[in-house]
């Protein structure tokens, strides 16, 4: 099956309006802020939000005007909603009684379900009595079950633990590759996503802002959230002569000489080196002057946000911090070769 669907959901103030298609056995990942329309537009291709226009179709079929129970889609909810009353074998059957499946072959079929899942021994447990990891697999195990068109994840991984998120998300992408259908994982973690999906698609403000591989989207992010969501720093710009004057105010020498008119510019944070006194000689660069307004540890690094024209997030080992002598409020040089600068048509 593939999916190819076109997406308007009207709520007040608020509008989806997206257009996502997957191949089957492709994942796609949709990232976003909240409040983007990640949910909603998960809410739709289940059916359990109505559509205010456009269509959804699995193979040419369309999807949406068939009524909601009779959908062969696959949902896990970010909360797993299983029914606390049922047991772990029964949450899985569910979905096979809802269709008319005899109890015991949908009992059959979910117990094959729960030992893929590797739950077998505890198929007698109420959800109360399951570890967040647990519950997530039997969510997984009952969308699967069905047999689905299509599978929705609504940040499958986010009410678990690290370590347990460490674990199930190497075990999710297993499944999510031998699914076999397509698939869309809602999440708001960029290395989940890069991960689990092979397609990403950025939604922001109920609008698709940016599609394509992770490694087109890191490489190239259309917009401010995608470039902080991937750790760059993006400018935009107009482009003459490899020169670049950025729309906030500052200018950057470029590399690419033939770049003409509107342009982004990204800059990874670890590209940029910060100094007390005006840095001289050396490559082509680009330096500028600033004032540190954050720093922040970020695993073994240190994130220090520079306001300047250009501002900047820099990263730096702490021994760097230290040497410098850096703290907020403190005046610096920002410097940064051509070369390390990425720009690219807008
Ligand atoms: N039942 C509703 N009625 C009216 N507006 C709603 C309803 N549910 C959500 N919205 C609005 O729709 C917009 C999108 O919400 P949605 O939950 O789809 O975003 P999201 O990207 O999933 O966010 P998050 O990452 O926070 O879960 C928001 O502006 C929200 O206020």
């Amino acid at each position: 099956m593939s999916l190819d669907a076109h997406i308007r959901v009207d709520r007040g103030t608020f509008t989806l309006d997206a257009t996502v298609q997957a191949a089957p056995g492709q994942v796609l990942g949709v990232i976003g802020p909240n409040g983007a329309g990640k949910t909603t537009l998960l809410r739709a291709l289940a059916g359990l939000t109505p559509l205010s226009g456009g269509r959804i179709e699995l193979d040419g079929r369309r999807l949406d005007d068939v009524p909601v129970e009779k959908r062969r889609v696959g949902v896990v909810f970010q909360d797993y909603l299983l029914f606390p009353h049922l047991s772990a074998l029964d949450n899985v059957a569910y979905g096979l009684r809802a269709r008319g499946r005899r109890k015991a072959a949908a009992r059959d079929a979910a117990r094959e379900w729960l030992d893929r899942v590797g739950l077998s021994e505890h198929a007698g447990k109420r959800p109360g009595q399951l570890s967040g990891g647990q519950a997530q697999r039997v969510a997984l195990a009952r969308a699967l079950v069905i047999e689905p068109d299509l599978l929705l994840l609504d940040e499958p991984l986010s009410a678990l633990d690290a370590g347990t998120r460490l674990r199930l998300r190497t075990d999710l992408r297993t499944h999510l590759t031998s699914y076999g259908g397509p698939s869309l994982v809602i999440t708001h973690d960029p290395v989940e996503a890069m991960i689990l999906a092979d397609r990403l698609v950025v939604l922001e403000g109920g609008r698709i802002v940016q599609k394509g591989t992770a490694a087109e989207v890191t490489r190239r992010p259309a917009t401010d959230y995608v470039a902080r969501l991937v750790g760059l720093n993006l400018y935009r710009g107009d482009a003459a002569d490899g020169r670049v004057t950025l729309e906030g105010g500052g200018t950057f020498v470029i590399s690419d000489r033939a770049l003409d008119g509107a342009v982004h510019v990204a800059v990874r944070p670890s590209e940029i080196a910060l100094y007390r006194d005006e840095p001289t000689g050396g490559s082509p660069r680009n330096t500028w002057r600033g004032q540190i307004v954050g720093i922040e540890a970020l695993g073994d690094r240190i994130r220090v946000a520079v306001d300047g024209e250009p501002p900047a997030l820099v990263d730096l080992t702490p021994d760097a911090v230290a040497d410098l002598d850096l703290t907020a409020g403190a005046d610096v040089w920002l410097s940064a070769k051509a070369s390390a600068l990425t720009a690219y048509g807008s």
